[in-house]
C-alpha cells in the first residue's frame, strides 16, 4: 500500500523539524515531489532565464513528466524519511542520555517502571505550546505507541500543566503568508489531535497545574484524568475570537452534558479541579502536597497489570467512535481556520501583547 495523505502531511511536518539543512539538491526534489503529489504534472510556464530559483524549481518540477501523483508522494515520503534517519544516525553515535535530550528540545521523554512520561518542558512559559512542540509531541506519542511500556503519561514541568496555544503562533506574519499561516496550522491541529484519537495504550494526564485551551480539550481523549487541587481548567475560545477544537465539541458535551459543556467552550468558564472532577473531565482530584506521590504510586501499580489486556480493553471502548472523533477533528480545524484570518481573533491576540488583556 503506499503512502497514506496521513503519511505525506507527517513528512511535511517532519522537513521543518530537520536540525541539518539537507541541501539545496534535495528541497529541489522534495519541492518536485510536493509539486506533483499535490496538482499532477508541472503546469506553469517555464520561468525566464535570469529568474534562476523559479527556474530551478521549475525544472525539477519537470523533470518528473507524467509520475502519478501517488508515486510522488510514496517518494516525498520515502525522502523525508531517509533525511529523518541520517539526521538521527548523527545522534545515534552519542550516548544514550545525550541522544534522548539531543531528540527534543520542548519535551522531555522518559520510560521506567513501564510508563512512559511525556513532559512538557517550557516552564517559564507556562508550557504554551509553540509548533515545534506540537511536533514533538506527536514524535514522543508515535515513540511511545511502539515502546515497551504499559501506560503512557502527558505532564508539564513547573507551576503549570500547559497554558495552551502559544499565541506568537499567530504573531510576525506579513500579510501575504496569512492564509497559507491558517492552511498549515489547521493541518498541524488536525494531526496533533489526530495522534490523540489513534494513540493505541492507556494515556494518562497528569495536570500539575492550571490548564488552558487545546491542553484542556483534548483530555477528553485521554483515558485517566489525574489533577492537583491547584488546577483549574479553561477554554476561553470565544475571548480570543476562536472555536472549540480537540474534539470538546463532541466529547464535551458527551462528558459533561450540554449545558455545562456550553459554560465552558461557549462562554469560557473556568473550572477548579472540584468542578472539573464533578463534570466526569477529571478522574480523580489529589492535595497538591501529596499529588505526584499519590498519582506515581498509583501509575506504577496500574503498570504491573497484564499489558496487553490493558491496550486491548483501551481499544475496545475508543474504536466504537474513532471515525466520529476523526470526522469532528477535521471539521474543528477547518473551522478554525477560518477564524484564525477572522478580526476577532487578531485583535484578541494584539491584546495579550500588548498586555491590555490576561486571560
Ligand atoms: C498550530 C496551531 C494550533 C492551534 C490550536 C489552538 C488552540 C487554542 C488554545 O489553546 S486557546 C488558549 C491560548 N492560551 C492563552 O490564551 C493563554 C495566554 N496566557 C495567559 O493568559 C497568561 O499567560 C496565563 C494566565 C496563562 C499565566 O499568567 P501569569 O501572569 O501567571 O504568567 P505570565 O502571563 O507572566 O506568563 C509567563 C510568560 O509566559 C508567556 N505565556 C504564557 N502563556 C502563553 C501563551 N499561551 N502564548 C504565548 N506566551 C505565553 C507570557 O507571555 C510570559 O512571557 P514573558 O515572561 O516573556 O512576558
Amino acid at each position: 500500500m503506499g503512502a497514506s495523505q496521513k503519511d505525506f502531511e507527517n513528512a511535511m511536518n517532519q522537513v521543518k523539524l530537520l536540525k541539518e539543512d539537507p541541501g539545496n539538491e534535495v528541497k529541489l526534489k522534495l519541492y518536485a515531489l510536493y509539486k506533483q503529489a499535490t496538482e499532477g504534472p508541472c503546469n506553469t510556464p517555464k520561468p525566464g532565464v535570469f529568474d534562476l530559483i523559479n527556474k530551478a524549481k521549475w525544472e525539477a518540477w519537470n523533470a518528473l513528466g507524467s509520475l502519478p501523483k501517488e508515486t510522488a508522494r510514496q517518494n516525498y515520503v520515502d525522502l523525508v524519511s531517509g533525511l529523518s534517519s541520517s539526521s538521527d544516525s548523527s545522534s545515534q553515535a552519542k550516548p544514550e542520555a545525550d541522544r534522548k535530550q539531543a531528540e527534543y528540545e520542548t519535551v522531555v521523554m522518559t520510560s521506567e517502571d513501564g510508563i512512559t512520561k511525556i513532559m512538557l518542558n517550557r516552564p517559564a512559559k507556562k508550557n504554551a505550546l509553540t509548533e515545534q512542540m506540537y511536533q514533538e509531541i506527536m514524535l514522543a506519542l508515535e515513540a511511545a505507541s511502539k515502546d515497551d511500556s504499559t501506560i503512557t503519561v502527558l505532564t508539564g514541568n513547573g507551576d503549570y500543566y500547559s497554558s495552551g496555544n502559544d499565541l506568537t503562533n499567530f504573531t510576525n506574519i506579513p500579510p501575504e503568508g496569512v492564509e497559507a499561516k491558517a492552511k498549515n496550522s489547521a493541518i498541524l491541529l488536525r494531526n496533533f489531535v489526530g495522534s490523540f484519537i489513534d494513540f493505541p495504550k492507556p494515556l494518562v494526564a497528569v495536570v500539575n497545574g492550571p490548564a488552558v485551551g487545546i491542553s484542556v480539550t483534548v483530555l477528553g481523549l485521554f483515558d485517566l484524568v489525574y489533577a492537583t487541587d491547584r488546577a483549574t481548567f479553561h477554554t476561553p475560545f470565544s475571548h480570543l475570537g476562536q472555536t472549540p477544537e480537540g474534539c470538546s465539541s463532541y466529547t464535551f458535551p458527551k462528558i459533561m452534558g450540554p449545558a455545562k459543556a456550553a459554560e465552558m467552550l461557549i462562554f469560557g468558564k473556568k473550572l477548579t479541579a472540584g468542578e472539573a472532577y464533578a463534570q466526569g473531565l477529571v478522574t480523580e482530584v489529589f492535595p497538591d502536597s501529596t499529588f505526584q506521590k499519590e498519582v506515581w504510586t498509583r501509575l506504577k501499580a496500574y503498570s504491573k497489570l497484564p499489558q496487553n489486556a490493558l491496550r486491548i480493553s483501551k481499544q475496545i471502548i475508543r474504536s466504537q467512535e474513532k471515525e466520529k472523533l476523526h470526522a469532528v477533528n477535521a471539521k474543528e480545524s477547518s473551522i478554525l481556520q477560518e477564524r484564525w484570518l477572522s478580526s476577532e481573533c487578531m485583535n484578541a491576540i494584539m491584546n495579550f501583547f500588548s498586555q491590555k488583556a490576561k486571560l
